[in-house]
């Protein structure tokens, strides 16, 4: 193991800062962010990300320098980029690097699991208290390009239908458009227009669905697309995926029970089914898309393992006592 270079001290934070997460929220409240560091008194060197992947670099660099403390400000999306970082890096085993997220992205729904404040004062009050969980990370072997490729993630993966709706919402993005139902408007859109495919799960080595499907989101963490509760019973240190599949479904069928989605009832749904487990497979036919943790990334056939206590996060307080 190499030690921290003589030019960071221990206590010091290094923070990644996503400008253009949550539409610009991150490039605007950075002198915000700034200023309350400094009054928490939380040392930190600040650098912005300057495009996709870049902070995937700016994490393996900063753990060569020898920070072990890193603050991803922006969404899930940064957060995904700097874990994946942790573990391209060789210098220490990821868990010992202190991960603590400022949220300024669109749909933060890591940190909903984790009871960390929306508010940038709060939680960065919560990082100066320092309260740390190590949790669980899946590892997602997919296709791309005809090529086998692997990813971290860190919070929620969806294949199928919730793909779907991620590559929609990029689109519409790229053309411009913008604004707070622009998600909203890409899961009704992406309804309308996906089909849902004949698909085999596996759950360690048991098959165990084998139908047509319109979407399989499996969980470290609870929440995806900006607050569903699409895996309730998720728990972030168990080892083990929650998966929720879900069968085609009447679009009034949601509707009506849409409140389901938000509250932690969504196996109330009589078309979406529960499973859990360590190791998961997917395949479809015709192939089906796959996002990490609200990134797009290639296509079936899946695996997906655990990696269990694997990376150490900042966490509320709140949310150690729940644990207890
Ligand atoms: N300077 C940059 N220019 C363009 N894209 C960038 C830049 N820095 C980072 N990115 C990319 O921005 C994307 C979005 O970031 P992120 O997911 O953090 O924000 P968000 O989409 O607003 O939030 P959420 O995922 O929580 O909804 C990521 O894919 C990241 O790779």
């Amino acid at each position: 193991m190499v030690a921290s270079s003589p030019h960071v001290e221990e206590h010091q934070w290094f923070a990644i800062v996503n400008p253009v997460a949550g539409n610009g929220r991150g490039l605007d409240e950075f002198p915000r962010i700034s200023k309350l560091l400094r009054e928490q008194q939380i040392h930190c060197e600040a650098v912005f990300s300057e495009h996709k992947f870049h902070a995937v670099e700016l994490t393996v660099e900063a753990v060569r320098r020898g920070y072990r403390r890193i603050i991803a400000v922006g969404g899930d999306g940064t957060l995904h980029e700097v874990v994946n970082g942790l573990f391209i890096q060789q210098v220490v085993p990821p868990s010992e690097v202190l991960l603590a997220v400022i949220a300024v992205g669109s749909g933060n729904d890591w940190i909903r699991m984790f009871g960390i404040p929306q508010n940038c004062a709060d939680a960065i009050r919560a990082i100066r208290e320092e309260h740390s969980f190590l949790q669980d990370v899946g590892v997602v072997s997919y296709e791309e390009a005809k090529y086998r490729q692997s990813r971290y993630m860190v919070n929620v993966a969806g294949a199928g239908y919730e793909a779907q709706v991620v590559r929609c919402f990029n689109h519409l993005k790229k053309k411009g458009r913008r604004g707070r139902w622009l998600y909203t408007w890409s899961v009704i859109r992406s309804f309308f227009r996906y089909k849902p495919t004949g698909t085999k799960v596996w759950v360690d080595g048991k098959r165990v669905y084998n139908d047509l499907l319109l979407s399989i989101a499996l969980g470290v963490g609870k929440y995806n697309g900006g607050g569903i509760q699409q895996l309730p019973d998720a728990v972030a240190d168990d080892g083990m995926f929650d998966i929720s599949l879900v069968r085609p479904i009447h679009f009034w069928h949601i509707i009506f029970r849409f409140h389901k989605l938000f509250n932690g009832k969504i196996y109330e749904i009589r078309h979406i089914l529960r499973e859990r487990g360590g190791t998961i497979r997917i395949e479809s036919s015709p192939e089906i898309e796959v996002e990490l943790d609200g990134e797009l990334l290639g296509h079936t056939p899946l695996e997906f393992t655990m990696l269990r206590r694997a990376i150490r996060v900042v966490v509320s307080r709140e949310f150690l006592e729940s644990m207890e």
